[in-house]
């Protein structure tokens, strides 16, 4: 069992105010094996999605870890029902579309590279000379009210993580991913040694739990974009855990693969705003991540890893997000909006 299943599992027996709800989980097997059989190939298909590369080339890899050292805290300050369309929400126009979300963040690198900005070139992003801030802040951009969120923080992890590819694996993600011997957890251990942004733990009842949410992204991004070959093949891909960020747990809990206790629910009912390591917070995302393995396990299907359990759910969420569906009307998004935990980590 990979450290980050342990630790979630270590959450998930000593959680107060969430609880991961067995039944609900084999419900969701169930319900996601009729998907996968109806779906087939285009179930959660990385490459099906517009803003993402469709090329297979170390071009495609730098953009990939450029999006994914940057890949955190998209939801409004404005939008506090967590409708997803409030008009001021951080949000980028690029080809027609206003995106906001994980989506603005793509739009935003993809308008800079069709600008001949070299942006996802470490290189380039590391270079404060090359790359001044302004420069940075004009590619971010928005095109709404609200400001993307936390960009001082986006400017420092793209200079740290860039200089940390220059420093140890000769400035590009591709002699990263050649040092991991096609071994997921090793290539987690380096990314863990060497890149501290990625150092997604957090301490609880005593214990330092291993959540790396974007560490693990990475992977599962790299893996999903190059169908698990060449670059993208990784023979411990199984090993890869749901990513604990703030959309999945949401439709997790929608489902009844999670019930969290009146407490807890109150607060995100208020909008509250949450710090990063409350110990909700923590119990949110290590039961996201148990509830997601008890629901692969229920499965039990070939071909079927937590990383498209995780992306079918996302990608799920969006979807009932926008058109306001819910399963049980009770547990509508509307009445319960997702976590307002401002953080680098998710
Ligand atoms: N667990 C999990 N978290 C994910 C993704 C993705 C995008 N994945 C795409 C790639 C393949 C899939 O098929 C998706 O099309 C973004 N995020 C996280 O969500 C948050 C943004 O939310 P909102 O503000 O509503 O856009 C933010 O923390 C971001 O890091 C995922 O897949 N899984």
């Amino acid at each position: 069992m990979s450290r980050v299943l342990e630790d979630s599992h270590f959450i998930a027996s000593n959680s107060k105010n969430v609880q991961v709800n067995t039944e609900g989980c084999h419900q969701v097997a169930s319900w996601i094996q009729q998907q996968l059989d109806t779906l087939g190939p285009k179930f959660a298909n990385w490459q099906d999605h517009e803003l993402h590369p469709k090329s297979q080339d170390s071009h495609t890899l730098d953009w990939i870890f450029l999006i994914d050292i940057l890949n955190f805290s998209f939801w409004s300050d404005a939008d506090t029902r967590d409708s997803g369309n409030h008009p001021a929400r951080f949000g980028v126009r690029y080809k027609g579309n206003l995106y906001t979300g994980y989506w603005s963040l793509c739009a935003a690198i993809n308008k800079a590279l069709d600008n001949n900005i070299p942006i996802t070139t470490p290189s380039f992003y590391a270079n404060e000379t090359l790359c001044p801030d302004d420069l940075i802040a004009s590619i971010f951009a928005s095109d709404t009210k609200e400001p993307v969120p936390l960009l001082d923080e986006r400017i420092r992890i793209m200079r740290a993580s860039g200089k940390a590819l220059l420093k140890h694996h000769r400035g590009r993600f591709v002699h990263l991913l050649e040092t991991c011997n096609h071994s997921a957890q090793k290539f987690l251990e380096l990314l863990l040694q060497d890149f501290p942004d990625f150092r997604d733990i957090s301490l609880y009842k005593g214990r330092d739990c291993y959540i790396l949410k974007r560490a693990q992204i990475l992977v599962a991004e790299t893996w999903a974009c190059f169908h698990g070959q060449s670059y993208g093949r990784f023979d411990d891909i199984d090993s890869i855990t749901m990513f604990a960020d703030y959309r999945v747990p949401q439709i997790l809990w929608q489902l009844g693969c999670l019930d969290y206790s009146s407490e807890f629910e109150s607060r995100l009912r208020k909008s509250e705003l949450i710090a990063h390591n409350d110990p909700m917070e923590i119990e949110m995302r290590g039961c996201s991540i148990w509830a997601v393995e008890l629901v692969r396990q229920a499965a039990n299907r070939k071909n079927l890893n937590a990383i498209m359990i995780d992306f079918f759910l996302w990608d799920m969420a969006k979807e009932w997000q926008a058109t306001g569906y819910s399963p049980h009307q009770e547990r509508a998004l509307s009445s319960v909006p997702s976590i307002r935990v401002r953080s680098i980590y998710y």
